[in-house]
């Protein structure tokens, strides 16, 4: 059984109102006459953590893009908490509570990595950053500090990010990903690149977030992917193929001859 799975989804989903956290409607995305994603429907509950699988070129990043606004979908619809997202500009969706890390680094090296956290803050608060009147904003501060040690690096806060080690450095950006209180978070890939030390504390760290904050992680390490998450979506050529609880995925036979035992990357 996955870690998380002892808080009930039914359970969390009671507490948080009726409408999904996110709701896709045969959503087809294509590029040209290639079809990344073909009919996907996908409910994720409000707080639950959510594992999307398969293997390369299998439409899980076309996924995120279209989640996020960065594609938008060639039909189907997309909802965040009940609404209709579909042809809202990224920006808009952010507003509303979502956010995502990427496979590539988005931070600035010749900075702290407080002052990374910090600026992350001020990006998604009304209060914006000055370079005229570069006055730190208290609050903005305290939250900073609070998520440099959600993410496990408070004993280097002061360091510039330059000389992290790569696993640091991914830990920092899921810290930018929680600036502003998300509502729900879309992680790609965040064990890509880790030794298994730094894996565990990953899983530690999302293990760790707060209960009402749900996500999605796109995972190739399976076992980061079923310990932190508590259904898993399989991908297969642009369309899911199964859905289930970790134990289930993990055992189920087509699963681990497409994948498991198809030598994934
Ligand atoms: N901007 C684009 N233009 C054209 N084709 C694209 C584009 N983005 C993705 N594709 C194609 O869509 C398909 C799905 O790609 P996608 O990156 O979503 O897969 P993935 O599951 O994330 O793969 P990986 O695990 O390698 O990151 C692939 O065939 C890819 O070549």
């Amino acid at each position: 059984m996955s870690a998380v799975a002892t808080r009930s989804i039914a359970e969390r989903l009671s507490s948080a109102g009726t409408a999904n956290a996110l709701e896709l409607r045969g959503v087809t995305k294509l590029f040209g006459a290639l079809a990344a994603l073909t009919d996907i429907s996908l409910s994720v509950s409000p707080g639950e953590r959510r594992a999307v699988l398969g293997s390369n070129g299998a439409g899980k990043t076309t996924l995120f893009n279209c989640i996020t606004g960065d594609f938008l979908p060639t039909s189907g619809t997309i909802r965040l908490f009940g609404e209709d997202v579909t042809r809202f500009p990224a920006h808009e969706r952010i507003r509303r509570g979502l956010r995502r890390t990427y496979q590539i680094s988005q931070l600035f090296p010749g900075l702290s990595v407080l002052d990374n956290v910090y600026l992350a803050c001020c990006g998604v608060s009304r209060s914006r950053f000055s370079f005229i009147r570069p006055r730190r904003d208290d609050a903005l501060l305290a939250t900073a500090e609070q998520l440099t040690e959600a993410v496990h690096l408070r004993d280097v806060r002061d360091i510039k990010v330059a000389v992290l080690s790569y696993g640091q450095q991914r830990q920092l950006e899921i810290a930018l990903a929680l600036a502003g209180a998300p509502r729900f978070v879309l992680f790609d890939e965040p064990a890509a690149g880790l030794s298994p030390t730094e894996r565990r504390e990953l899983v530690e760290i999302l293990t760790n977030l707060p209960g009402h904050m749900g996500f999605i992680i796109i995972e190739h390490d399976m076992d980061v992917a079923l310990r932190v998450a508590e259904r898993v979506t399989m991908m297969h050529n642009g369309r899911i193929f199964k859905e289930g609880l970790p134990e289930e995925i993990e055992a189920d036979p087509e699963v681990q001859a497409l994948y498991l035992g198809g030598g994934h990357a």
